[in-house]
């Protein structure tokens, strides 16, 4: 239990609406802006878009356990075990079965081939010399990410495989969990009555299934590692574009009893009839030594790596095989910076390193099962927890690497203007925290290719802060040099069709920018609204900055944002037009829900600023700032109360004051705030900013109306519902259902002691995608009742990890930070 199993099988295409699918309600200016700007980036410039409304990437039920670590590529693999989503190119996405990666099974009994079968149910037109169309009635797949389970019962021979694919994603480890590789331990089970002899041959094209593979150059060699008394042997395919090449390694360990035979090359694109005839011949490859030639233009290559052993009659064996890539030095889209990636720092950055990282992953993988067994082990064995919590839980954390993720390594000399700008010199610890735990970025989503997008990195947060805290402290210090910073350049934004300049100074930005430009470097792809007016953005800074401080007690991080948080602050006054302690928003959609319009004070943002504002006190207390302290706090009383009078209507709080037909609509983020509160503790009783009785009313209408109205109870909740029970359809986001929010408003029920309903709601997610929708490894953003969705492979779900928070929170509170700890400034 626990993790998304599946027979080999074919499933329905669920109908899709993709983001190209423009709403009836979208103006036709925006149409035309969207096109016209579409037309100059993609046809004129000859670049990509950041969302590209046109060609959406069409939806494939296909999807299981990506491989790698985080931040150094990710290459998928499918449920039937193809490599077909691939991510080597920092957040570029390319999606391909490539035929030629393949596992293949050879069985020997009493010095003949007795089973030969490629472990796939493909049946391609290339090469057609091997034996495909495995019955995929007689194999298992089983996922708990960072591992997956292959079993393949092979039919009457008595003998069961089972692939065991590892991942290196550890929780709290900065070195292993940044490594490009991923190993399959095949363990055979021979329950006839006499001995087998057993081949599992890997395949792997030198490419991802570009035209690139086919560009010339190319070349593959064998190598063999010895150190510290292990062996490892296999093949290397250099992969030689003239942007960020890389190298493949294909490798197996030897051992006592393991025999490791290859074949350098062959070509993928024949009928593979020598590669199979050599292998069918007596269970081994040809092993030629030597490297292959270069690849002529037009030209694919292929290598073989080959592990053989025998197992003996009801005994049992294990073949230990893997896959690296190392690809260390990295330009993105502008090709303006050479960048290392995190690995570098542990294994050079010559390109070199394949043979070393293959070594290093086989000898290292029962000590990373090990410690993912730990971590995982008391969450699986608590039988309080529903098993489908158990498979989200671990399976929507693909996306900390299948994110587009990138984690670079500073250089040792690397100097704080180097960095981003006059702002990076005022943060003290910048450069320490960058150059001891690197840079991070993971994509809003694989189609919303922009890195760091704050408004849903909030949510998504939750995972990062919890497993890899430095990751979050990093990124944190990312956007605060960005907020000290400006970009004056013009830009007309697509939206409302106005000009302004791409970044304000004291403003957090929307996104980090575009792997397809120079992020860090010139930050706010977005170019759909001018963020500068989002009302969320600035608080979102400021909510992480205490909910960090207080899971890390990181002292001198709160100690460098501080200045930041109250200039965001200073920022966000502005938008208390009334001067009643409340920001109002703008009659646009500024916010988060970039399309559903705001105006006045809302629950929504209105909640995160009486939140911001609580945490800036608790922040100020903490350093020792009573000014500061003063003049929240006063705020803050005012704020409270206008909250009150202008929202709350007795069950829940309003969409917003605007007192237009929609303002009473029940939106089901209008507790974010609370969320955040209670994740840190700032929710009892004498410290509470919203009524505990409103916000136990509001959650039980929410789950009365947004969730058990919509779609029987079994689709989460909808984001915005009219009281009576209908939809509320003012705009395409507020009948939708955003996945991440739901894990979120779960989280929040919990916090709540609401935890019945909180698991009902996070179900119908988990269920309608994992389940119904075939989305497993590519969880959207947004779907309807009806089928329809939005955004694939989405950041914001990895909120479920507040779940896991909140359940932990209710049986164990984490210590509270210790005087010194609390006052940095003053000890
Ligand atoms: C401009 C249209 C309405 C104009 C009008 O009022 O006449 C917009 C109506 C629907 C919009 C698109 C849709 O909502 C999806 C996309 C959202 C995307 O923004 C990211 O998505 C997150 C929300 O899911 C958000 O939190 C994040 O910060 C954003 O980066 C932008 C593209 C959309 C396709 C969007 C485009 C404008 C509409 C067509």
């Amino acid at each position: 239990g626990g993790n998304c199993r599946a027979s080999l099988g074919r499933i329905g295409l669920a109908a899709r609406r993709s983001a190209g699918d423009v709403p009836e309600a979208v103006s036709p200016l925006t149409i035309s802006s969207y096109f016209k700007w579409w037309y100059k980036k993609t046809r004129i410039e000859k670049k990509s878009a950041f969302i590209d409304l046109l060609c959406a990437v069409p939806l494939q039920q296909i999807y299981g356990c990506p491989l790698g670590g985080i931040g150094g590529g990710t290459i998928t693999r499918g449920w039937r075990g193809e490599f077909c989503r691939w991510q080597l190119n920092p957040g570029k996405y390319h999606y391909e079965t490539v035929i030629t990666d393949q596992f293949t099974v050879c069985l020997r009994r009493k010095g003949q081939t007795v089973y030969q079968q490629v472990l796939s149910v493909e049946k391609p037109s290339a090469l057609q010399g091997w034996n495909w169309g495995y019955c995929g009635r007689y194999a298992f797949y089983h996922a708990l990410y960072p591992r997956a389970w292959m079993v393949y019962e092979l039919p009457g021979q008595n003998v069961v495989l089972t692939c065991r694919q590892i991942s290196p994603v550890i929780p709290h480890d900065y070195k292993d969990s940044s490594l490009p590789v991923g190993v399959f331990i095949w363990e055979v089970e021979n329950n006839s009555e006499e001995p087998v002899d057993v081949s599992i041959m890997f395949t792997l094209q030198n490419g991802t299934g570009t035209k690139g593979d086919g560009s010339g150059g190319h070349w593959n060699e064998p190598f063999a590692l010895q150190d510290g008394g292990e062996r490892v042997t296999g093949v290397l395919l250099h992969h030689c574009t003239p942007i960020n090449p890389f190298t493949f390694a294909v490798a197996a360990r030897e051992k006592a009893g393991t025999v490791i035979t290859h074949l350098t090359a062959f070509d993928p694109a024949g009928s593979g009839r020598d590669v199979w005839q050599d292998l069918l011949q007596d269970g081994k490859l040809e092993s030629p030594i030597g490297k292959s030639k270069r690849t002529q233009k037009g030209e694919v290559t292929a290598a073989a790596v080959c592990a053989s052993c025998m197992v003996p009659a009801r005994g049992h064996g294990t073949l230990e095989l893997a896959l690296v890539w190392d690809m260390p030095r990295v330009h993105f889209g502008s090709k303006e910076r050479l960048h290392l990636r995190r690995y570098t720092r542990f294994f050079g950055s010559n390109g070199d390193a394949a043979p070393a990282l293959s070594h290093y992953a086989l000898t290292h993988y029962k000590e990373w099962e090990k410690k993912i067994e730990a971590w995982q082990k008391p969450i699986l064995e608590d039988s309080q927890l529903p098993s489908w919590y158990k498979s989200a839980l671990f399976n929507e954390l693909y996306f900390m690497t299948d994110g587009g993720t990138i984690w670079l390594d500073l250089p040792p000399d690397c100097l704080p203007q180097d960095l981003q700008g006059p702002g990076a010199a005022k943060l003290s610890h910048l450069l320490p925290v960058l150059r001891e735990y690197g840079r991070f970025a993971y994509l809003e989503g694989q189609e919303y290719r922009m890195y760091n997008t704050y408004d849903v990195h909030f949510y998504a947060s939750f995972a990062l802060v919890m497993l890899w805290p430095k990751l979050q402290i990093s990124l944190q210090y990312d956007i605060a040099v960005t907020v000290l910073n400006e970009d004056m350049q013009p830009r007309q934004y697509l939206v409302c069709g106005k000009t302004a300049q791409v970044k304000l100074k004291n403003v957090v930005p929307h996104d980090i920018g575009d792997p397809d430009d120079e992020p860090w470097q010139r930050v706010n792809a977005y170019l759909m609204h001018d963020t500068a007016n989002w009302k969320d953005l600035n608080l979102k800074f400021v909510l992480q900055v205490y909910r960090d401080y207080y899971l890390t007690h990181d002292a001198l991080y709160l100690q460098d944002m501080w200045p930041v948080c109250q200039a965001v602050m200073e920022s966000e006054l502005k938008f208390d037009t009334d001067n009643d302690g409340l920001i109002e928003n703008g009659g646009t959609a500024d916010q988060t829900y970039d399309a559903w319009v705001v105006n006045g004070a809302s629950a929504y943002c209105g909640g995160l600023w009486l939140a911001a504002v609580r945490m800036m006190c608790e922040m100020a207390e903490v350093l020792g700032d009573a000014e500061t302290q003063q003049k929240y706090g006063a705020i803050l009383q005012k704020g409270k109360e206008s909250f009150e009078r202008l929202l709350w209507n007795g069950k829940y709080y309003n969409y917003d004051s605007s007192g237009s037909s929609t303002s009473s609509s029940i939106m089901s983020d209008q507790c974010a705030g609370q969320w955040f509160l209670g994740a840190c503790g700032l929710d009892q009783k004498e410290l509470e900013v919203f009524p505990k009785s409103h916000i136990v009313s509001a959650l039980k209408t929410i789950f009365e109306k947004n969730v058990m109205s919509f779609a029987g109870g079994t689709m989460g909740a909808v984001n915005g519902m009219r009281p009576d029970g209908v939809p509320d359809t003012s705009s395409v986001q507020s009948s939708e259902v955003w996945v991440g929010v739901v894990y979120a408003l779960a989280a929040t029920m919990i916090q709540e002691g609401l935890v019945q309903e909180g698991f009902h709601t996070a179900e119908g997610c988990y269920r309608t995608v994992w389940e119904n929708l075939g989305m497993a490894f590519q969880t959207p953003e947004a779907y309807c009742e009806k089928k329809v969705y939005r955004s694939l492979a989405y950041m914001r779900p990895l909120s479920i990890w507040s779940m896991q928070l909140a359940l932990e929170s209710k049986t164990r509170r984490p210590p509270s930070p210790t005087p010194t700890q609390k006052n940095p400034l003053h000890p």
